[in-house]
């Protein structure tokens, strides 16, 4: 298990990270989401070792994170770093060779890799010969050709075309499944909530969220969209009707309405049907982008007593 331990780091002034902690578990894949500048590169860069912090710190499986045991990573950096005169593959071979995989093990493991990512195509190319969005396959490509057990992968998703972000999930769920640990930054969030087994989202350097979307969406109140054949205002008297009731979205017919997470949703069908023909009673599962919009628009949380919404993911 991947253990991010009370992480805090100054820029200066600068708070990047405040006391953040997160897990990753073997055979997990999570998402790691915040708004610009809230400290997602900067939790990657000491992950990988290439930024130290002040305080807290990093274990893989109970012991704290060395270089040895980061060779066992693989680590896709913001700033992508491939010598752009060399070929597809050789590249991938070479970086292969400098993690002590046998020449023979690392030319099939690039030329599979290339496969996934279609790219067998351009294995002879010189990297600079390549678009922005075919680099960062190759990117990938580098992260993974050693067969890492754990990566950490700093937005990797970003400027690839649907086909490009369709084979590099595809890759990474087949290591994950494997049994890998895979850690994310993104922007994408319908993408990360497709892909991800659990989230974390961060704002100022802070955990305030972390669990799977079901367990996110748990805390969320749970919402209907209701369609009652009652005369205008029934919303209203609805409203009245149902303890906790919130209006959301009050159309003429349709109307979108939020229950506390403890209401019973039959009290509120009960109090519809009191109101007239009931024709549309339908849950409506908040997005993860809803919910990081509300998770991230709260006001900040009082340091001395709060923690991320959830912390523990089962799986
Ligand atoms: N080298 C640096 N010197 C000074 N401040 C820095 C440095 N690197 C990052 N910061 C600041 O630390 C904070 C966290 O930055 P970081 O790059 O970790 O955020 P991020 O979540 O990755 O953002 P983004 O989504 O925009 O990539 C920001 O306020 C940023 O301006």
């Amino acid at each position: 298990m991947l253990e991010i331990d009370r992480l805090s780091r100054r820029y200066g002034d600068v708070v990047a990270l405040d006391d953040l902690s997160f897990t990753v578990r073997p055979g997990q894949m999570y998402g790691f989401v915040g708004t610009n500048g809230a400290g997602k590169t900067t939790a990657m860069r000491i992950v990988l070792g290439v930024l130290e912090p002040d305080s807290g710190e990093v274990r893989w499986n109970g012991t704290r994170l060395d270089q040895d045991l980061r060779r066992e990573f693989g680590y896709m950096p913001e700033e992508r770093g491939l010598y752009p005169k060399m070929q597809v593959h050789e590249h991938l071979v070479y970086l292969a060779q400098l993690h002590g995989v046998a020449r023979i093990t690392a030319v099939k493991a690039a030329s599979e890799l290339l496969e996934a990512l279609a790219l067998s195509e351009r294995a002879s190319d010189r990297i600079e010969s390549l678009s922005l969005g075919n680099q960062q396959r190759v990117q990938l490509a580098a992260a993974l050709v050693h067969d890492p057990t754990v990566m950490v992968l700093d937005e990797p998703f970003s400027g690839l075309d649907p086909m490009g972000v369709d084979a590099m999930a595809a890759v990474l769920r087949a290591r994950v499944d494997a049994g890998a640990a895979v850690v994310f930054s993104s922007h994408q969030l319908e993408l990360v909530e497709r892909l991800c087994d659990a989230v974390g989202i961060i704002r100022a350097g802070r955990m305030v969220a972390d669990g799977s979307v079901d367990e996110l969406r748990g805390d969320a109140g749970h919402r209907y969209r209701l369609a009652v054949g009652a005369a205008a205002g029934w919303t209203a008297s609805l409203a009245a009707a149902v303890p906790g009731l919130t209006i959301i979205d009050d159309g003429d017919r349709v109307a979108l309405v939020e229950l506390p997470p403890s209401a019973d949703d039959q009290t509120l069908l009960d109090a519809a049907r009191a109101l007239g023909p009931v024709h549309q009673f339908t849950p409506e599962r908040p997005t993860l982008a809803e919910l990081f919009r509300s998770v991230v628009a709260e006001p900040a949380p009082d340091p001395a007593v709060a923690g991320p919404k959830k912390v523990e993911v089962a799986r």
